[in-house]
């Protein structure tokens, strides 16, 4: 079997690396950029039951996601309070953070009354945020659990959300969630992902984020889904989004990657899970995908200084939001960065 300095011989100068370089010394012009979209202080915080988190801690946890380099951070959601309570204060969280330059601050709007909510806001105060996020599934099961409605109807609904807010100016992402299982119908057909993502992008939205929101997907599922869901749209449209419940988390991020895609969803401390997806944990942890990418062939984009996320300021983000919910962060590499330093 070849060794590995005979594998990175041969390999380094196919990749514009020069002669036999170390992994660890990949230069950084060579590498490719990985953009992280940050979702703690929404799906993170949205499914907390024991009591409604306050508006200065979402606040703060968002102005420290920022200052740590996250670049676009999911601040909240235009829903139904009856629906997830946990969002309720969304409004009041757009006009307490501080604006970082360059930074984007979504929130997730389902419909034409959280759409109506934004504007209005935003007429009373301009620049709150530039971006929404509209979200439907690929099976009818949770999309009525999510929604109150068909997968068809969700999409009829989102393209006046989309229609409109783009005529304000607004950037759209949309989310299709359970692209590989659904927790109503089982596993689901991947031809149907590509239908809804291609619907999504022909509405207008500029990226499309794969939620794989019971987070049990194995990484070649998660590799049959993406080039499945490439034959209808082009990749660079595409984002990540990967649960972590069954510990596959980073593993899907790694997969994602290699099949082209270059944003990723996490959430700081691992935090989350949706409302309407029962017994699935948070997202994988910020943490954990900055750590794996580091030293390695991706560079994940950040505005602290070094142009990326610093890692150590993540994980006391993750402890201490962790805290503030009385528990302690899910992130393996914060609690490995913990116990060595207190060695
Ligand atoms: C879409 C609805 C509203 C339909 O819910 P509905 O009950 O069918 O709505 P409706 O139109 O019949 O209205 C019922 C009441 O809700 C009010 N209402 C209606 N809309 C709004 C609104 N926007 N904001 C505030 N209030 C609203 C409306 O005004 C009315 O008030 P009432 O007359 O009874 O007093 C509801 O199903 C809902 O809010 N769903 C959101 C669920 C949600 O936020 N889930 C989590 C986010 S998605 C997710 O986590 C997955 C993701 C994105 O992370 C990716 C992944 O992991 O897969």
């Amino acid at each position: 079997m070849a060794s590995l300095r005979s594998v990175i011989k041969t390999t380094a100068p196919r990749l514009g690396l020069g002669r036999a370089r170390r992994f660890y010394s990949i230069p950084s012009a060579a590498k490719q950029d990985v953009r992280i979209v940050e979702v703690g202080p929404r799906d993170g915080l949205q499914n907390e039951k024991a009591s409604i988190i306050p508006v200065e801690v979402k606040v703060e946890l968002i102005n420290r996601l920022a200052r740590a380099g996250a670049m676009t951070i999911e601040a909240g959601s235009f829903v139904s309070p009856k629906w997830v309570p946990q969002m309720a204060g969304t409004a009041q969280v757009l006009q307490g953070i501080k604006k970082f330059p360059g930074v984007h601050y979504p929130v997730l709007v389902p419909n034409e009354r959280g759409l109506d909510d934004l504007l209005q806001l935003l007429d009373a105060n301009p620049g709150l945020t530039d971006e929404i996020a509209v979200f439907t599934a690929a099976s009818n099961g949770f999309a009525r659990a999510n929604l109150n409605c068909t997968v068809l109807e969700s999409l009829v609904r989102l393209g006046g959300v989309v229609r409109r807010a783009r005529e304000r100016g607004l950037r759209v992402r949309g989310y299709v969630s359970v692209v590989v299982e659904c927790p109503y119908e089982g596993r689901t057909g991947y031809g149907r992902v590509r239908e809804v993502v291609r619907e999504l992008v022909d509405m207008g939205c500029y990226e499309v984020s794969l939620g794989e929101t019971v987070g049990r997907g194995r990484p070649h599922q998660v590799a049959e889904m993406i080039e499945e869901v490439k034959k209808g749209v082009s990749v660079d449209l595409l984002a990540g989004h990967f649960h972590d419940t069954y510990g596959t988390g980073v593993a899907n991020v790694m997969t994602a990657l290699q099949h082209g895609i270059r944003t990723i969803d996490s959430s700081v401390g691992g935090l989350g899970g949706c409302p309407y997806s029962p017994g699935a944990t948070g997202n994988v942890a910020t943490e954990d995908v900055v750590y794996a990418l580091q030293e390695s062939p991706y560079h994940v984009v950040g505005s602290s200084s070094g142009n990326t996320i610093d890692l150590e300021q993540i994980c006391d983000i993750g402890w201490w939001i962790s805290e503030q919910l009385g528990r302690t962060s899910v992130s393996r590499v914060e609690r490995a960065m913990r116990s060595r330093k207190s060695k």
